[in-house]
């Protein structure tokens, strides 16, 4: 189709579960065609140096800066992409001339939106090289060069998807209850304000893990056997990132798992699942206008516990709650998706972030192009 370009896009989020792969068919504007996906868990020892880069990362000043065991982590993380994509296309029967671009969001490791300084690990050029596909990556760089807050960016995606929904359904906010929850409210004359709303699931993770050396709270299992402790969810929806004035994006240290003796583990699980569900309300004072309905993505969705939290919770206030899937979606893949999405985007010189968005002053372009003969663009 005229105008349509290919591209991949690789997520590993702050949940530092695995890498997501998906495919999208765009003409970097509304036009979207979702196409398969592809979730790679990682290996607990993986996850492990991933954790351990998390506190070597804590001495960068500057973003090029690698200390620590990060150039070696760095590395493999780039192989394990190149190998995601590898597996992608064969179990899809592509090949790398058939796709423009690739997205790459590469890992988290520092984000101090004060500062300046957001540091994903991923090489571009390697990954280029590695795959024979151009390489869009660094997204979040040039945003905050020019005083946005680096994130979140998948926003730009969620108005293209939105533009498919009937009125009816506006104004609407998609909820990504990833590691850490992001927002993006779309009024019915295609405003767009978006923002970090608070912890997602990554306190739980953190949680069940220390307490039983589980990853994660699969289907809020652990969470529907415990009750709410009042003080400590009030401790977390009481922080000053709730009550100030101004939104600003969070990093993974920003909100922190509770000590061990502060509550039992089923009822630790239960009032952070409360509190991931409570945070997303609380944010919501910054929209102009309480959205009809929340499409809500990313992993969160699947802790029945939380959900229905957030379900009694946005009733309360007269809003419905749908999962992507509801909507025809995919809510593992939406991020992966977004940052295919925003390749193109970035290939054609579209804007990636808005005031609305990460609060820079005009809508602005980002992310740099990596080809495989090494050239960059
Ligand atoms: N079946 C499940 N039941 C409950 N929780 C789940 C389930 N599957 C995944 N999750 C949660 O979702 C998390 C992963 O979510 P997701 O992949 O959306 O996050 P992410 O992309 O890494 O984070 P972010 O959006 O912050 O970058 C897991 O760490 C886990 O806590
Ligand atoms: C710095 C960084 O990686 N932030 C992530 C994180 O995970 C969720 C939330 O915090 C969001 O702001 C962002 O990711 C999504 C994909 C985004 O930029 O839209």
């Amino acid at each position: 189709m005229n105008g349509m370009k290919t591209a991949i896009g690789l997520m590993s989020g702050t949940s530092m579960d695995g890498i997501d792969v998906a495919l999208v068919r765009t003409d970097g504007r509304e036009r979207v065609e979702r196409g398969p996906f592809l979730g790679l868990p990682y290996d607990a020892g993986f996850r492990q140096q991933l954790k351990q880069s998390l506190a070597d990362a804590q001495a960068i000043r500057d973003r090029s800066e690698r200390p620590g065991t990060l150039e070696a982590v760095e590395k493999e993380l780039t192989l394990r992409h190149a190998a995601a994509v590898s597996r992608f296309l064969k179990e899809n029967g592509l090949t790398a001339d058939q796709i423009h671009a690739i997205g790459f969001h590469g890992q988290t490791v520092l984000h101090r939106p004060d500062q300046a300084l957001t540091v994903q690990l991923g090489d571009g050029p390697m990954l280029a090289r590695e795959t024979g596909i151009a390489v869009v990556c660094d997204m979040r760089a040039n945003d905050m060069l020019h005083g946005g807050q680096g994130a979140p960016l998948v926003p730009a995606y969620h108005a293209a998807l939105a533009a498919s929904l009937p009125t009816q359904e506006k104004p609407v906010c998609f909820v990504n209850i990833g590691g850490i929850s992001n927002l993006t409210f779309l009024g019915r004359d295609g405003e767009i304000i978006a923002f970090d709303s608070g912890p997602g699931n990554n306190l739980i993770d953190q949680w069940v893990e220390a307490q039983a050396g589980i990853p994660f709270d699969q289907g809020g299992a652990i969470a529907s056997g415990g009750s709410i402790v009042p003080d400590l969810a009030e401790r977390y929806l009481g922080a000053s990132f709730f009550t100030a004035p101004v939104r600003r994006s969070l990093d993974r240290s920003d909100f922190l798992p509770p000590q061990p003796d502060e509550a039992e583990l089923a009822d630790g699980a239960r009032t952070l699942a409360y509190v991931a569900a409570a945070s997303i309300l609380r944010s919501v004072r910054h929209l102009p206008e309480r959205p009809a309905l929340y499409v809500v993505c990313g992993g969160g969705r699947l802790n029945r516990v939380l959900m229905k939290d957030l379900a009694i919770l946005a009733g309360k206030a007269g809003s419905k709650v749908a999962t992507a899937e509801d909507l025809g979606f995919d809510g593992d893949a939406m991020e992966a998706e977004a940052w295919a999405y925003l390749a193109v985007r970035s290939l054609l010189g579209l804007p990636l972030t808005f005031p609305g968005t990460t609060g820079v002053g005009s809508p602005l372009g980002g992310g740099v192009c990596y080809r495989p003969t090494g050239e960059r663009s």
